[in-house]
């Protein structure tokens, strides 16, 4: 039966509070209106931002929600004005939208969007500042605007990025968020050049993209950070050249690294999200040009500090979010790239489970051993 048109009820993962195990709902998803796009989810993956937001840390965070944000699906149907997909289309749904036209878009500076930020921060969508997703007429918020944690959802048509059919979905989902962030964090945000030493604080996900992509740029010296010594095994793998272990330890960690780089690195990121270590990140940058870029997302009422005698000896902070990348045009060049072998997706896929399993998921996001874990939504 056609479902165009008509309200789908599908299963979805509903957060009811925060910290409480998911549930498996019978979820109403609206028709898409104007502007908007009614996706299947095939497959998503679990980022420790979904974990951040589910534990009540999230100053945007509302409940109950869907949450959700590294995905692939398929468009089922679209709304009026919708031009740049079509039913069937094979797509990945962007937090980061695209839409070309507002300031921030167009001032090439940012691959941030405003278009629709307003709205995808308290869970609603634009055009009547209402959610798609209901349960027996109660609604439920959406998340990020992508809300992929359930069989169907509806985002902004500024908001999906339309891939190539024959990339596998269980795979490219995770160009969602993590992998573009770390290697985007490196390209786009840092610029690292050949030859640079750059330090990595915290080897999940986040940061082995960013190894991956500092070798890529040629960086001569990648010095991994981790309190889990077991992870420089598969760090290894993504390019990490040295490790430390802040345990092993007596001075403080920034002190470690420029006493063993002649005086600190050029770039180092903080993928983390943990306000110490971010000062630690800064502080072990070379005096007069080194940049730290903070990656990690810190909880609500954290803040960063430093010397400011740190930033006028020339030690640069900056931040990215999804790696600086501009989502709808630069998403499918990175499926493309997957598809030619020139980036890793496979290797950061560590486990994989179904919707059904989404609690034990976010369980194996905080064990060491994990870094992506995939979910087969529509079974
Ligand atoms: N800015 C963005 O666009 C963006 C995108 C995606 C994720 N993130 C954020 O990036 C961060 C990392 O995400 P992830 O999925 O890689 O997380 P992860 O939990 O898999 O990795 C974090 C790593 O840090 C290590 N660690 C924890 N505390 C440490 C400490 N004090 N010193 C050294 N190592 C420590 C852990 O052992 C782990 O290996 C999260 O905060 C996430 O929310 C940001
Ligand atoms: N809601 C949080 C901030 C969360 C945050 O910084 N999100 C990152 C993406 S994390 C993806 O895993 C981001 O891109 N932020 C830019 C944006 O949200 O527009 C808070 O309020 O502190
Ligand atoms: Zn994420
Ligand atoms: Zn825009």
């Amino acid at each position: 039966m056609a479902t165009q048109g008509r309200v789908i009820t599908c299963k979805a993962a509903v957060a009811w509070e925060p910290s409480k195990p998911l549930t498996i709902e019978d979820v109403q998803v609206a028709p898409p209106q104007a502007g908007e796009v009614r996706v299947k989810i095939l497959y998503t993956a679990l980022c420790h931002t979904d974990a951040y937001t589910w534990s009540g840390q999230d100053p945007e965070g509302l409940f109950p929600c869907i949450l959700g944000h590294e995905a692939a699906g398929v468009v089922e149907s679209v709304g009026e004005g919708v031009t740049e997909v079509q039913p069937g289309d094979h797509v990945i749904p962007c937090y980061q939208a695209e839409c070309r036209e507002c300031k921030f878009c167009k001032s090439g500076k940012t691959n941030l969007c405003g278009k629709v930020r307003s709205a995808t921060g308290v869970g609603v969508m634009l055009s009547d500042r209402k959610s798609r997703f209901s349960i027996n007429g109660k609604p439920i918020y959406h998340f990020m605007g992508t809300s992929t944690f359930s069989q169907y959802t509806v985002v902004h048509d500024v908001s999906v990025a339309k891939i190539d059919p024959k990339a596998p979905l269980e795979k490219v989902c995770l160009l969602g968020c993590g992998v573009p962030t770390g290697l985007g964090a490196v390209w786009n945000t840092a610029k690292v050049e050949p030859g640079s030493n750059v330090a990595i604080f915290g080897l999940g996900t986040i940061g082995l993209a960013v190894a991956e992509g500092a070798k890529a740029a040629g960086a001569s010296r990648i010095i991994g950070i981790d309190l889990n010594s077991k992870k420089f095994d598969i760090a290894k793998n993504f390019g990490v050249t040295e490790f430390i272990n802040p345990k092993d330890h007596e001075k403080p960690i920034q002190q470690v690294i420029v006493d063993l780089t002649d005086g600190g690195v050029d770039y180092s990121f903080e993928c983390i999200g943990n306000v110490s270590v971010m000062r630690s990140a800064l502080e072990c940058c070379h005096k007069g040009w080194g940049t730290s870029i903070i990656v990690g997302v810190a909880g609500s009422g954290q803040e960063i500090s430093t010397r400011p005698f740190q930033l006028v000896t020339g030690r640069v902070w900056k931040g990215t979010a999804f790696g600086g990348f501009k989502s709808r045009s630069q998403v499918p060049m990175l499926v493309d790239k997957y598809m030619k072998k020139e980036i890793k997706i496979d290797e950061y896929i560590t486990h994989k489970l179904t919707l059904a399993e989404i609690n034990q998921a976010f369980d194996l996001l905080h064990e060491g051993g994990c870094l992506r874990c995939v979910l087969a939504v529509d079974v």
